[in-house]
């Protein structure tokens, strides 16, 4: 394993080249808009990997174009999502570990050369230049130069065969233990193709060009490029929301005309499925903030929603026809879109958060009628945040029953049935439609008896 240190080459990487074929020479001049893009990526690696911050969570830099700021978010997901494989091939150029300044610009120099396929000329020149610009890295500028030379050289061989990103012990380590070694690595390989953009419409037979229809309904985009540039976007006729994350709504079946509590509603994905199948909606979420994307997306789509910024727990409206608890979890689901949260969250989290679930379960339970349905769901892939709350649920109220799911009544896979009832959804189920998040649902009934 390499120390810690400035960083040294091993011997004949940091070679000194040929006079002319410098690759930095010519290195341009700073302001250079050719550099803004990868400085914000470096900077946003910075805030997540020392500041632990969540990239969703950092401000819009001004400084940047809409473009710029897309490319420094791309490159800077690109490294997250392969950190510990491009430290790999890394560790076969230097002999200490450099110092973090200089080892970002050769993670962020590796991934451009061998993951995004750049042209090497210019990704190693950009990197020099980068170093030199830089207080901490300007005596590294020579150690990237011959890296990434290197790195170039090496090509596709250095790249193929590399181990995916491995989970942190405290996601993985309970995935091993209910699905096996086999079910983790290929939740890990998920996790490194990413995932596509999927859509759901206000009606069921909306329509977007080269979008694939996926068998539950959700479309599915597979370029890149900027969403509400798309046809129907402004007019309200869909929203972005993962395939997984359809679902949950859809188990509480025909709501037209009934009372729906959105239980923890924001950003709104959910409560606009609800309110486009006709429920009287209630969407609740403790974050004003975060109901002000549904409040805008209420207005896009013309749907309508009472709102009410309230803690769940406080909350004593109903009885409702039909709630929908959407619980505040780790959102370990979610890593195919935010290879950042394992650099931010950790297990200190999943314990207050378990008995949130927990209290958030029994308060729904108060404020649903008799008969009526319950769905409760979390995108993680922690059991604890999922089949335990149910089964733990089920053994707390007598008058509580699981309503058995069949995937394939929602145009899902038979193997996404858990066996008490719910449905549990892996990345790396689904491959022949490129996966979905993680994601556990159950639906859940009281017993109409009792008043
Ligand atoms: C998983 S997100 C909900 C996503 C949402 N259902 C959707 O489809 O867009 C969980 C939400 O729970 C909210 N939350 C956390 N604790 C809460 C509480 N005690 N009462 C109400 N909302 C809470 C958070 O603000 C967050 O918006």
């Amino acid at each position: 394993m390499a120390t810690e240190g400035r960083g040294k080459t091993r011997k004949g990487a940091g070679k000194r080249p040929k006079p002319g074929r410098r690759l930095a020479k010519h290195a341009p001049q700073s302001p250079d808009r050719s550099l803004v893009a990868r400085q914000a990526a470096l900077s946003i690696l910075d805030q997540v990997l020392r500041r632990k911050r969540m990239l969703a969570h950092l401000p819009q830099d001004p400084g940047l174009t809409p473009p710029e700021a897309a490319r420094a978010t791309r490159l800077s997901l690109m490294v997250l999502r392969h950190l510990e494989p491009l430290d790999a091939v890394i560790a076969r150029f230097v002999e200490r570990k450099p110092q973090p300044a200089v080892n970002a610009l050769l993670r962020l120099g590796t991934a451009e050369l061998l993951i995004a396929g750049e042209e090497p000329h210019g990704v190693v020149n950009a990197m020099v230049a980068l170093a030199r610009t830089g207080r901490r890295t300007e005596r590294g500028a020579g150690l990237v130069n011959a890296v990434l030379r290197r790195v170039s050289e090496g090509g596709d061989a250095l790249w193929q065969g590399h181990t995916p990103q491995r989970l942190p012990g405290w996601i993985g380590g309970p995935i091993k233990k209910r699905w096996g070694t086999e079910v983790l690595r290929a939740i890990e390989a998920a996790h490194e193709r990413g995932a596509a953009i999927d859509i759901t419409g206000k009606a069921p037979d909306v329509d977007i060009p080269n979008a694939k229809r996926l068998p539950t309904g959700s479309l599915r985009l597979n370029a890149t490029g900027q969403v509400s540039a798309l046809p129907g976007f402004s007019a309200g006729a869909w929203w972005v929301q993962d395939a997984a994350a359809a679902l949950p709504a859809r188990l509480l079946g025909d709501v037209a005309g009934q009372t729906v509590l959105d239980m923890c509603a924001a950003p709104g994905g959910k409560t606009l499925q609800l309110a486009a199948a006709g429920a009287q909606v209630t969407a609740l979420d403790l974050s004003d903030t975060r109901l002000d994307r549904l409040r805008q997306n209420l207005v896009r789509t013309g749907l309508s929603a009472e709102i009410v910024v309230s803690d769940a727990l406080d909350h004593h409206g109903g009885p409702y026809e039909a709630i929908l608890l959407d619980a505040p979890c780790t959102a370990s689901g979610t890593l195919r879109r935010h290879p950042d949260l394992p650099f931010v969250k950790s297990w200190t989290e999943v314990e207050p958060l378990t008995r949130l679930q927990m209290r958030l379960l029994d308060h729904a339970l108060r404020l649903l009628a008799p008969g009526g349905k319950l769905v409760y769901c979390t995108c993680s892939l922690l059991p604890v945040e999922g089949e335990h709350q149910v089964g733990a649920a089920l053994k707390r109220h007598d008058d509580l029953s699981i309503v058995p799911l069949d995937p394939q009544t929602l145009g899902g896979a038979p193997d996404w049935a858990s066996p008490e009832g719910g449905l549990r959804l892996r990345p790396d189920l689904w491959p022949e439609h490129g996966g979905l998040d993680g994601f556990y649902m159950a639906c859940l009934t009281r017993d109409a008896s009792t008043a």
